[in-house]
Parts: structure tokens; C-alpha cells; sequence
């Protein structure tokens, strides 16, 4: 297999800068929905849409080709989407279990979605981020490159599972290929593929394996930017710019909309909750459902 043979060679070249930002939250820690719909206008549209926040800084019409709006939620289908984040008493959010092969993954029959990206681009950082209505629920996060080892499972409640991926490049666990590959190949209920990019360096030679990867099993899969508080506005723009052309241009089975997010600021975060409640087939947002 083509990929597989591109990963194994690949698998040592990165070592990244592993500093947290010192980005400041935006509101309360609890970061409800609730709290958000009370900030003003500007702030609820950077903190809820930072794309559209972003686009703000360009000429009117100049890049037509930014894709803003393809989901384009309502405030309450963003706060439906909540409330399956939201662990109760009758929504049960836990982790479940972990494996380091697709035949001892549990056997969930729900729709699955997950998270694939470098080691240390924040993949746990944002499940953590998604969890923060469910405190409960354990998510390891680390400034130490290749932390995530094995696939973690994470149940939210009778809706969907989410699953945490080792990070591939620098100290990707060994058996990293085997693993990944058997299970976004083989794994019947995998609905979505979060694919995630630094957005301070853009899509790296990694990358680019990892989304050939994508294309070859024709997956569905979706770009996600992190840590969007550690750049300035212009070096964002700049990155968001040229990864949406890549996504146009070279890219088959990825959703054309990008999702930029903050695990420090929250930004972009209930937005990513909306989409994948919809995506999972549990929100029928006004007019539009992407599954
Ligand atoms: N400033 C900032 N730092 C972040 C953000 N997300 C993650 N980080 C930091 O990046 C480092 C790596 O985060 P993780 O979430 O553990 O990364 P990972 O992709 O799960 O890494 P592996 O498990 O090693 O593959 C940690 O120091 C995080 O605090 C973010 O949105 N902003
Ligand atoms: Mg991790």
C-alpha cells in the first residue's frame, strides 16, 4: 500500500514546539452556550464563528472562494447541540475503553466519529475542549510530543462515540500505521474523519500523507485549524487562505468548509459540536443535514 510505505518513512521528522499560548478564555470556564448568547454580537460571532470573524479582514468580495456558510447553523441548533454535550443524569458521557488494534476496539453500534492530526496539534486538547459540559470525563493532554498511544474510545451518551487518535510524525507509537490505517479502513460506523492542522505551520509533508491516506480509502473527512489563538490575525488569515485553496484544489472526499478552533479561547468549539450532532445524524438543523 502506497500510504503505508509513505507513513513508515515519515515517521520521525517533526519535532514541535510544544508551548501553550497565552491565550485568555473568553467567559466563564463553564462555557456555556447560555453565557455566550449574552456576550455582544462581535464577540459571541469570534468566539461561535471565527471564520466569518476572519473574513471580516478582507476586502468585500475579494476571495469569493472562502467557503463560510456551507454549515451554517442557527443559535438553537448550536444550543440543541449542547445539550448532547452536556453529561447528565440521562446522558451518560464516558470514556469507554482503549485499543491498539481495530479487533479490540469495542463493539459500539453508534455512529463514530474521529480525530487524526501530528502528534501535538492538539487533538486531545480539543476533545477535552468538546467534553468541557462532561468534567468527568478524562482526557490525557500533554506538551510532550506523541503522548496519545492507543485509540481511545469515548462514549456521549446514546448519540454517538468520538475516538482520540495517537498523533502521527514525531514519536508516533510504533505500531502507529497498523492501527490507524486497519481501523479508518475496516471501521464500519466511522461517519467522520477530523483531520487536524496546526494552523500556526499550515499542512506539513505529514499532512499531506495523512490526507492522501483519506483520499485513497475515500473517506469523508473534515479540516480542522487548531490553536487559532496563538497566531496573529494576518499570519490566520494568511494560513486559513491558502489551506481552503489546497481543500478546493486537491482534495476530493474533504468537506470544503474549514473549522479554525481554539482549546485555550474556545473559539470555534460549539460550532464543531453543532456539526458533529449533525453529522452524526442527531440535530436536523434548518434545511440542511450532512450526513
Ligand atoms: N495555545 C494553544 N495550545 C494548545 C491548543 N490545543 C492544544 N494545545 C497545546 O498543545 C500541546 C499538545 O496538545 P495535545 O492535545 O496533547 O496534542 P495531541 O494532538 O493530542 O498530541 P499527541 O497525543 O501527542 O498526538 C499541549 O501543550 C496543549 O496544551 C490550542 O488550541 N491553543
Ligand atoms: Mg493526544
Amino acid at each position: 500500500m502506497a500510504t503505508r510505505r509513505l507513513w513508515r518513512g515519515l515517521g520521525r521528522q517533526f519535532t514541535i514546539g510544544a508551548a501553550l499560548g497565552r491565550g485568555k478564555r473568553a467567559y466563564s470556564a463553564s462555557q456555556a452556550f447560555a453565557e455566550v448568547l449574552r456576550l455582544p454580537s462581535k464577540q459571541l460571532t469570534k468566539l461561535v464563528f471565527p471564520l466569518q470573524e476572519l473574513q471580516r479582514h478582507l476586502v468585500p468580495g475579494s476571495r469569493p472562494d472562502l467557503r463560510l456558510k456551507i454549515f451554517d447553523p442557527t443559535l438553537e441548533d448550536i444550543a440543541r447541540a449542547e445539550s448532547i454535550f452536556t453529561a447528565s443524569s440521562r446522558n451518560h458521557i464516558d470514556y469507554v475503553s482503549s485499543a491498539v488494534r481495530l479487533d479490540h476496539a469495542p463493539d459500539l453500534h453508534f455512529p463514530e466519529v474521529c480525530f487524526i492530526g501530528r502528534s501535538n496539534v492538539g487533538k486531545s486538547s480539543l476533545i477535552k475542549a468538546l467534553f468541557s459540559l462532561a468534567p468527568e470525563v478524562d482526557v490525557r493532554v500533554s506538551k510532550k510530543p506523541g503522548h496519545t498511544k492507543k485509540m481511545n474510545f469515548f462514549k456521549v451518551g446514546k448519540y454517538f462515540t468520538l475516538v482520540d487518535m495517537p498523533g502521527y510524525g514525531y514519536r508516533a507509537p510504533e505500531d502507529f500505521v497498523d492501527m490507524v490505517e486497519d481501523y479508518l479502513k475496516e471501521r464500519k460506523n466511522l461517519m467522520r474523519t477530523f483531520l487536524l492542522v496546526d494552523s500556526v505551520v499550515g499542512i506539513q509533508k505529514t499532512d499531506n500523507t495523512a490526507i492522501e491516506m483519506c483520499e485513497e480509502f475515500a473517506l469523508p473527512y473534515v479540516m480542522v485549524l487548531t490553536k487559532i489563538d496563538k497566531s496573529s490575525k494576518g499570519h490566520l488569515l494568511k494560513q486559513v487562505l491558502q489551506i481552503q485553496k489546497f481543500v478546493d484544489t486537491e482534495t476530493q472526499g474533504c468537506f470544503p468548509q474549514l473549522f479554525p478552533v481554539s482549546a485555550v479561547t474556545f473559539s470555534g468549539i460549539h460550532l464543531l459540536r453543532c456539526f458533529i450532532a449533525d453529522i452524526t445524524g442527531n440535530l436536523k438543523t434548518n434545511g440542511f443535514q450532512f450526513s
